[in-house]
């Protein structure tokens, strides 16, 4: 504990403000006191300091032009976290709040989530503090070409293969996969996941998240013999992740009512029109609104507070970091809420966590629960190396086997080591402990 509270505290002072790293690297050391002292080789290699520190961080200028001739400038990261399993792997984002400290939150989850899906994948992230948002589709590929313009240099589909994330969709990964051929004179299809289906991409990839999210759910719920089915949803966001979610939800029998972004929520008692949402969302770009002025009927608008407001028996936070805080949770709690599964990376805040916790809520973090993506992305590459495409259904059982696995090894790990029921600590011991052993095994690298 001494050992790793220290250590903790060397995290801090060496990547000053960086918070969200720092919250990421919190919830993984509160796990990890059991296996430190059963493994104390790890501390002796130092394998715990070696994970806190990105193998390569690189930051780069992006200039690109307007559609009015000016000049812009944005900044572009890749961190190169860990590749102890496999290349590097993990999404980009594109959103003005990315910065050096949201990279490294999200790699260093990276890493454990992509050990959890038993795949062989190491892990990273990239990004820009771009802002996508009223860009014309030209400026979105003026700029996706200037990024790939420095980043191809650093990839490889054995070296380090992005992949989409806020702000990030196929058609972006189309600018940029188009830009990284064009430089290298490759049709190197695994040098990046999320691809369209014609070209190299997986079917099932675009609703993996909020599929597996759901899944992961239905699972959880088993233990307690319940399911998805008769369940009513809360669902934030409306982005690729949100939209699937709720889709799945509803295939299992359960009535979503709820979607957001930032502008406000839905609430819709007939449960979420999924096609109408995506066509305000996807195909229009709309803001949530626009859904209830088509729609009419039991929905309804609100542009303050938050989805977390309305009763419902599970919870799916599928839009961004932090997004549900301690007031959220205990309100989701009076409400009688059975289930919470992360769909977004860290939506709950760590006094949120603990409060479900001991409400005896079942509580699925991000680096489980919202595995099915980069699974999937796996499988992409899989397809990719062997220049093969696989069916829908097919690809949708091994995500629900995926899925599958991944919720027993964190209730297994779980109960090794001492926290039964507990799956915020089976998923973090798991992860954690894989990517451990295959360190030690490489040397002091
Ligand atoms: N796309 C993927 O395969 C994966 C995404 N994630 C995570 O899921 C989350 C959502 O990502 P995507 O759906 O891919 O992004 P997206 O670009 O498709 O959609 C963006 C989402 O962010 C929401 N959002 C952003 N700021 C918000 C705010 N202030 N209030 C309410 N909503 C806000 C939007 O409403 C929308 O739902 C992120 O945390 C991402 O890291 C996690 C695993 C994989
Ligand atoms: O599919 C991928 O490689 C990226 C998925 C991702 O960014 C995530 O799991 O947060």
């Amino acid at each position: 504990m001494h050992n790793l509270e220290n250590l903790r505290q060397e995290v801090l002072q060496r990547n000053p403000g960086e918070t969200e790293f720092h919250q990421a690297v919190a919830e993984v050391f509160g796990a990890l006191t059991p296996v430190v002292e059963r493994h104390p080789e790890y501390v002796e290699a130092g394998i715990l300091r070696r994970m806190c520190e990105p193998e390569r961080q690189i930051i780069f200028r992006v200039p690109w032009t307007d559609d009015e001739g000016n000049v812009q400038v944005n900044r572009g990261f890749r961190v190169e976290f860990n590749s102890a399993l496999g290349p590097y792997k993990g999404g980009l984002r594109f959103h003005p709040t990315v910065y050096l400290g949201i990279v490294k939150f999200l790699g260093f989850e990276q890493i454990f989530k992509n050990a959890l899906t038993g795949m062989p994948i190491g892990g990273g992230k990239g990004g820009s503090d771009f802002n996508p948002a009223g860009r014309s589709e030209g400026e979105i590929m003026r700029f996706c070409q200037s990024f790939m313009t420095e980043l191809y240099r650093h990839i490889g589909e054995y070296t380090d293969v992005p992949a989409g994330d806020v702000g990030v969709g196929s058609r972006e990964i189309g600018f940029l996969f188009g830009q990284y051929k064009r430089i290298t004179n490759r049709f190197e299809a695994g040098v990046l996941t999320g691809k369209g289906v014609s070209w190299g991409g997986s079917l099932v990839r675009p609703e993996a998240t909020g599929y597996g999210t759901v899944m992961f759910a239905d699972h959880m719920l088993r233990t307690r013999g319940q399911g998805m089915e008769g369940q009513r949803v809360l669902v934030s966001g409306s982005g690729n992740v949100a939209i699937n979610a709720i889709e799945k939800a509803q295939q299992l029998g359960a009535v979503a009512v709820t979607a957001s972004d930032s502008s406000g929520f839905v609430v819709d008692e007939d449960g979420i029109d999924v096609d109408l949402l995506r066509q305000v969302k996807e195909v229009r770009r709309g803001r949530i609104g626009e859904y209830v002025e088509l729609r009419g009927g039991r929905s309804r608008f609100v542009s303050e507070g938050s989805v977390w407001s309305v009763p419902g028996t599970i919870a799916l936070p599928s839009a961004t970091q932090n997004e549900l805080d301690e007031a959220d949770a205990k309100r989701l709690v009076e409400n009688g809420v059975l289930a919470v599964a992360e769909g977004a990376n860290m939506p709950c805040t760590q006094r949120a966590v603990e409060l479900f916790g001991e409400a005896g809520v079942l509580f699925g973090p991000a680096k489980a629960a919202n595995a099915g993506g980069v699974a999937t992305s796996a499988l992409e590459m899989q397809q990719n190396a062997s220049r093969d495409s696989w069916s829908f259904d097919f690809t949708h059982d091994r995500l629900e086997q995926i899925m599958g696995d991944i919720h027993d090894r964190c209730l297994e790990t779980a109960d090794e080591y001492g926290s039964p029921g507990n799956y915020v600590a089976g998923a973090n011991i798991a992860g954690f402990v894989k990517v451990a052993d295959a360190m030690l095994a490489q040397g002091l690298v």
